[in-house]
């Protein structure tokens, strides 16, 4: 597997589905340094995996009010990305936009709040996918990507943005 040829995007269902919501305010963007699970150390937006019985916009709440203590108000849909690892592992994540909370935001032993300027948004310590489709969310687009990692290192990505 080298490739996003290599796999049939036809049949393909992510292991785990998932979330990530991203919280926009003052040109501000609320993000995480995880703490644990996959991607742990790195930066990127609170999120994680759908459990039975919830939908995906009731996990993007409940992850956001597990990592850092506050709620999301009216997060929307912007777009979804499928992740398909060498080792077999996959993850399909749905992601959401918010422009607003209730709360404050608080360290937990799952992550650290961290608030960035829109323009200053540290892609070197996030996944290597989000620089490919976070710009294009934040213009307002809505995006599809499909992403082949080895580990932590994207091998191949294709972006539609509509
Ligand atoms: C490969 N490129 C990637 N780029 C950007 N984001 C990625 C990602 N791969 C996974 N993600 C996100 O990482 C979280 C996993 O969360 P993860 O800790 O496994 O889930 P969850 O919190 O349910 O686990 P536990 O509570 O520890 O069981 C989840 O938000 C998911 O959207």
């Amino acid at each position: 597997m080298q490739s996003l040829q290599d796999i049939d995007w036809n049949t393909w269902q992510g292991k785990d589905p998932a979330t990530l919501t991203f919280i926009i305010k003052d040109e501000q963007i609320l993000l995480i340094r995880k703490k644990r699970g996959l991607g742990a150390g790195k930066i990127n937006g609170p999120g994680g995996r759908l459990e039975p019985g919830e939908t995906m916009l009731e996990c993007a709440i409940r992850e956001v009010q597990e990592e850092l203590c506050i709620t999301p108000i009216d997060p929307i849909f912007c777009g979804e990305s499928l992740f398909q690892f060498t080792d077999g592992y996959s993850i399909h994540v749905h992601t959401y936009m918010a422009h607003d909370f209730e709360g404050t935001p608080a360290e937990t032993d799952e992550a650290i709040p961290l608030w960035f300027p829109l323009d200053g948004i540290p892609y070197e310590e996030m996944w290597a996918d989000d620089i490919v489709w976070l710009p294009e969310m934040l213009k307002g687009s809505q995006f599809k990507g499909r992403y082949l990692f080895d580990g932590d290192r994207m091998l191949d990505h294709h972006l539609d943005i509509f």
